[in-house]
């Protein structure tokens, strides 16, 4: 019998394999940031134990930072002592920091493939859930906690069960207008959000072969949503166009002889996996959550749900709940949901893909003066070319600031945050009560739907705004 892509990558990193244990694997790059890493380094400090491979480990500055001025002083203390521990740790211990000013700093998850440290067939942890994004690349890509980093940072080692494996397979092709975020929202709607509980998701099929890499970052970057570990597409053409000139990619015949290895990274036909989904891509529209799960969506223009479409009594409840944080009614039609604010970003949809199809649906219109909108780029990166394309004179005439990267509203930990009551149109993969802001409404979308919505000031799919 073949082996998955998966477990092919875990054997060749398996370091100590004994019966009734975890494994031993070996990881091949560890990505920090400010949240979840200072109890890990106090421990080291205290055991007087080094960094194993400071080579292999990098740190930026994400989830605290502002995002309109990097210049200003931070109103918000928590998150500015987070950063200066982080930036006296990795300084302390040897390790490369994209600090606050840096122009290559960003969100781990977009800063590592743009600089070309997701490498096919590696593995790569970082102190975040959204690690599962570098499984674009045929990465084995997870988030891991604070006690799993002080182990990786101590040994570059990490003692873990192996995971199962799980197929998503997505036929045909994605109509026009309809994204990859429209196809993880459709697909967790489908298995639930504990749907890939203990499995790596591999994504396979002709929809998932024509997604770019932005695509399919977003496809594996929300598989944490659906309880998954991590998620996975194998490297193609694509994968190896995208990483070619990259700053840590090797050049000339050393490329070549990468991408040769790059290539073995696939699953074998006769592979077995433990779960396998079938999704036809092109019946999939685009989509909208109602309430305060990613599972709760709909095609965008149908109505919310009724609770009592749902058959478990516990399904029922979470529904009623939801409507109620929600303020919505079964029934009411998800096109006709006023909005009063728009989040752009984050590591779902924070890449210049997403920015161009911002600036596609915003060309020659303005905002609603309603609406306030948050526009975020992934990484500093994702910015300047923003920048070079123009896309900010765009975004300017349009009445919106391109603002610095970071999460900033993806999660209001820090000084981007709505206020209660507040409800958005939002481009990131978390919906939860209080995720944007306490007592703040978050509905999941595309980029392109983002961007309608704040044109008409209601969540609208962009293929309509031409009639109004
Ligand atoms: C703060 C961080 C640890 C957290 C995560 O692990 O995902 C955050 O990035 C999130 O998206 O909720
Ligand atoms: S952008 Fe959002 S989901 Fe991604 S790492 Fe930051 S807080 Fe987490």
């Amino acid at each position: 019998m073949g082996n998955t892509l998966a477990d092919k990558i875990w054997n060749n990193h398996l370091v100590r394999e004994a019966d009734g244990e975890p494994d031993v694997v070996y990881i091949d790059m560890h990505l920090l940031h400010e949240v979840n890493t200072p109890v890990a380094f106090e421990n080291l400090r205290t055991q007087g134990r080094a960094v194993r491979r400071p080579d292999l480990t990098l740190g930026t500055i994400d989830h605290q930072n502002p995002t309109d001025d990097l210049l200003r002083e931070m109103t918000n203390p928590a998150g500015e002592a987070q950063i200066t521990l982080m930036e006296r740790n990795c300084r302390e211990f040897g390790i490369e920091l994209y600090s606050l000013r840096d122009p290559q700093r960003g969100i781990a998850h977009v800063i590592g493939p743009e600089l070309g440290l997701t490498q096919p067939g590696m593995t790569l942890v970082c102190c975040d859930s959204h690690t599962s994004t570098h499984g674009a690349f045929g990465v084995l890509a997870f988030g891991i906690g604070t006690s799993q980093v002080e182990h990786v940072l101590a040994t570059q080692t990490l003692p873990m069960v192996r995971m199962k494996n799980m197929r998503v397979t997505v036929d045909g092709r994605l109509q026009p207008g309809v994204t990859a975020k429209d196809l993880i929202l459709e697909i967790i709607a489908h298995i639930g959000t504990s749907g890939g509980q203990g499995h790596v998701i591999e994504y396979q099929g002709e929809a998932v072969r024509s997604l770019s890499m932005e695509g399919r970052m977003t496809l594996c970057n929300m598989s944490i949503e659906a309880g998954a570990r991590a998620g996975l597409v194998a490297p193609d053409e694509m994968t190896i166009e995208y990483l070619r000139g990259r700053p840590h990619v090797p050049s000339g015949p050393a490329f070549d002889e990468e991408v040769e290895y790059w290539r073995t990274f696939r699953t074998d036909d006769d592979a077995v996996f433990h779960k396998e989904v079938r999704i036809n891509g092109s019946a999939v529209r685009p989509r909208v959550s109602w309430g305060t799960t990613p599972a709760q969506s709909v095609p965008l223009g149908e109505a919310v749900p009724t609770p009592n479409s749902y058959n478990s009594p516990v399904a029922v409840s979470a529904a009623e709940r939801a409507l109620q944080y929600m303020d919505l009614q079964p029934g009411d039609r998800t096109d006709e949901i006023m909005i009063d604010s728009i989040f752009i970003g984050s590591c779902t949809n924070g890449r210049i893909e997403d920015l161009r199809a911002v600036a596609d649906v915003w060309r020659g219109r303005k905002v609603s003066p309603t609406v306030q909108v948050y526009l975020v780029p992934g990484s500093e990166a994702v910015r300047r070319q923003a920048v070079e394309e123009g896309l900010d004179q765009v975004f300017a005439e349009a009445g919106v600031e391109l603002r610095h990267s970071g999460c900033s509203m993806c999660v209001a930990v820090n000084e981007d945050r709505l206020r209660p009551g507040q409800r958005s149109a939002s481009t990131n993969n978390r919906n939860f009560e209080g995720r944007q802001g306490q007592g703040a409404r978050t509905h999941l979308v595309s980029p392109a739907v983002a961007a309608a919505s704040a044109v008409t000031g209601r969540i609208t799919d962009p293929i309509n705004i031409k009639d109004q």
